[in-house]
């Protein structure tokens, strides 16, 4: 029987009175890399943010790695990497002074930390920027030292929030092919984003989210074929606006 990393049980997270999260029960197993794909607004990053314990759901269970971090704070969340979308590193600071105070966070000290940030900047190609400040960087370099800050500690389980929003297809294909790396090591990888090619590229699983539900869940291939019959003659960008529908989320109520 697969192993589930993470399984959450009718969470549900409520800002005044709206549901962004609506009794979300969901499995990812050991080894996957799981794609959560959703319209603005589904819930996405309310969820990773309740996975980490950055946002306290008001009902429901988290389960991640076999404990629930609320109870078990430190122990579960040092073996979690989380890459939110907003970029959390520093300009004022240097390379590897970034990760150094990132990878510090999950308890590691002298020569081991050392070694990880060493090898965490290696791992994105940013070893010979290590001692340029932030400020001076691409997009692109921002987006990679921003992975590189969550890697250090070697967690089981790693979540991209959109890792690849405004870089280029260059630096684009570096972090897909750096994700799969990861993964190929054992690392669980939950991945969101809005392009549905990197997602078809790298996920084995994905789930659609709408208004703070699952509406769907498998491969691309039976989402596919959860809209049509072959399934060969449509992309998943079809699937996902025949699912979600074509209305645009960010007039809210109005629209
Ligand atoms: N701190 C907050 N206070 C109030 N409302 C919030 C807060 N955080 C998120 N929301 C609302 O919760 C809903 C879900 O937001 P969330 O960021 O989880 O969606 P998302 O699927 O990640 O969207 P996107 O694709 O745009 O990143 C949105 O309506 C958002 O405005």
């Amino acid at each position: 029987m697969r192993e589930a990393v993470l399984k959450t049980t009718e969470l549900t997270k409520k800002y005044d009175h709206k549901v962004v999260v609506d009794n979300l029960s969901l499995e990812i197993y050991q080894g996957e890399i799981f794609g959560l794909l959703g319209p603005n607004g589904a819930g996405k990053s309310t969820t990773m943010n309740m996975i980490c314990s950055i946002v306290k759901p008001n009902s429901g269970t988290i389960e991640l790695l076999g404990k629930d971090p609320l109870k078990h704070k430190y122990e579960v969340n040092s073996k979690v990497g989380y890459i939110p979308q907003e970029l959390a590193i520093h300009g004022n600071l240097k390379a590897w002074e970034n990760v150094e105070l990132f990878t510090s966070l999950y308890g590691l000290k002298g020569k081991a930390l050392r070694e990880a940030v060493d090898t965490s900047l290696e791992f994105v190609g940013l070893t010979e920027k290590r001692n340029l400040y932030v400020k001076t960087f691409s997009g692109g370099m921002k987006r990679r030292l921003n992975i590189a800050c969550a890697i250090g500690h070697n967690p089981e389980l790693l979540i991209f929030d959109e890792p690849t929003v405004g870089i280029d297809p260059q630096s684009r294909n570096f972090i897909l092919e750096k994700i799969r790396e990861i993964n190929k090591k054992g690392t669980t990888i939950i991945y969101t984003s809005h392009y549905m090619e990197e997602i078809e590229a790298i996920c084995s699983r994905i789930a659609i989210m709408d208004n703070g539900k699952v509406i769907a869940i498998g491969t691309s291939e039976e989402l596919k074929r959860m809209v049509s019959e072959d399934g060969n003659d449509i992309t998943l960008e079809e699937v996902f606006l025949t699912l979600t529908g074509k209305k645009l989320r960010d007039y809210g109520e109005q629209a």
